[in-house]
């Protein structure tokens, strides 16, 4: 497709829609616990479908009736063995959570995927999964899918420090740990987004935080609650990064989930001089209103305890740093290379075919500023955030044309995404 070029400003009001980390979340303890779970405000991406079908495969009864979806919870006991190998799809956090929730069944299941998520390695999953007393394997010596696994109904209770920054990862020991015989210990390497824990506090389940260290007793049980999903930070981003670099520009993004592990976007944008004004704080939905202008920026460093609160950010925030007075370096950022693209390499490659002065490093990229960006032909890959990526960087375009291939992918996490911002056309 050929998308807008040389926009004159962007300007007016937006939802964007549910956040993608709490709608998969929402299904998974929907579908584990007892009772009907109404979730409002789900995201309708093809990533949240995967994992809404994978719990119908096993049994479980999911209905979507527009303004919520039900899901008749059947607790962990009440899955059936799926018939059919489980689809995840595009979706990392399907495949890596499920796979948690699989340990402690005693049936056995096969999942897969598309071919991005085909080349993305379980063995973050497997190895503590198999200390459990989990049989599965994988492809290769990084276990990549389809992933064949047969859970225990005597699941060994674990005690385990993440190699990896990675809310998946410690989800998915999360979800085992749950159905294990004893407690579980499981340490992070840095803190990362926290929804599977405020998800256990929500539907009655107990979890001990202390700091990096999580506590699980095995052998809870959860009750049904209403959920309402706020907007989604990372489809945020992509009009936060619009609006402060696009001339003529005030956008006011509604509702959007400011739980502070998702976050790290609006320091950048702090530490950049940014205009960006956060109202209407609701702190118990963790959610807020957030307006931005057109600004002057900074560079600045982004790196450490900061990545993970805006790993998914990290393409559409290059975009951001090229359009800086100076040089940005992002470090620390190596996980990058294992998403649905290297999106180190291929975020630099994209917006240097546009014009961008970026260096790829093993960790992250260095990013020149004030970058005047020409028309280029631009593949997603099969990844969503490069094409939303490019889409908001071709607003800057003064001359030629931008071409986006594969721009289908968008819909895995915002399928709305063209509707929204040609509303803020001026
Ligand atoms: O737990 C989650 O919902 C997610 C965790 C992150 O992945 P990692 O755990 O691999 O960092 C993130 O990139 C992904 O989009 C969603
Ligand atoms: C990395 C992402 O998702 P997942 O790991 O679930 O595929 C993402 O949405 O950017």
């Amino acid at each position: 497709m050929k998308l807008q070029t040389n926009a004159s400003g962007l300007r007016g009001q937006l939802k964007v829609p549910g956040d993608k980390s709490i709608s998969h979340r929402s299904i998974m303890f929907g579908a584990l616990a007892q009772g009907e779970t109404r979730v409002h405000d789900i995201l309708r991406g093809e990533d949240v479908l995967s994992t809404m079908a994978v719990f119908r495969e096993m049994g479980v009864k999911i209905e979507d009736k527009g303004a919520e979806v039900i899901v008749h919870g059947v607790g962990f006991k009440g899955l059936s063995a799926p018939k059919n190998r489980l689809d995840m799809g595009n979706s990392g956090t399907s495949i890596r959570l499920i796979s948690g929730v699989l340990a402690g069944q005693p049936f056995s299941a096969e999942l897969f995927g598309d071919d991005s998520l085909s080349k993305r390695p379980m063995d973050r999953v497997t190895i503590p999964l198999r200390e459990m007393g989990v049989s599965v394997s994988g492809e290769t010596d990084r276990d990549l899918p389809p992933l064949k696994m047969t859970g225990s109904a005597h699941l060994k209770p674990i005690n385990y420090t993440l190699p990896v920054a990675s809310a998946q990862v410690k989800s998915a020991l999360i979800f085992a740990a749950l159905q294990a015989e004893g407690e579980s210990v499981i340490t992070e390497k840095e803190l990362t987004r926290n929804h599977t824990e405020d998800m256990i506090q929500q539907f009655g389940g107990q979890i001990s935080i202390n700091g990096k260290e999580i506590r699980v007793k095995g052998g809870q049980t959860f009750t049904a609650t209403d959920i309402t999903v706020p907007g989604d930070i990372s489809s945020a981003a992509f009009f936060l990064v619009a609006g402060l670099i696009l001339p003529n520009s005030d956008i006011t993004l509604k509702n959007v989930g400011i739980n502070e592990t998702r976050t790290g976007i609006i320091d950048v944008i702090q530490a950049m001089g940014g205009n960006l004004v956060i109202s209407d704080r609701d702190e118990l939905a963790k959610s807020a209103t957030l307006t931005v202008k057109t600004s002057e920026l900074k560079p600045t460093e982004i790196s450490g305890d900061l990545i993970p609160r805006l790993i998914d950010e990290l393409p559409v925030i290059a975009l951001l740093a090229t359009q800086t007075n100076g040089t940005t370096i992002i470090r620390d950022a190596e996980e990058l290379k294992v998403k649905e693209t290297d999106r180190i390499q291929v975020v630099a490659d994209m917006l240097n075919d546009m014009g961008a002065a970026i260096t790829p490093t093993d960790d992250g990229m260095i990013i020149r500023g004030k970058s005047l960006l020409t028309g280029a032909t631009i593949n997603t890959q099969g990844d969503h955030r490069i094409g939303m990526t490019a889409a908001i960087a071709s607003l800057l375009v003064k001359a030629g044309e931008v071409t986006l291939e594969r721009a289908e992918a968008i819909d895995t996490s915002y399928p709305t995404f063209f509707q929204d911002l040609i509303s803020l056309v001026d």
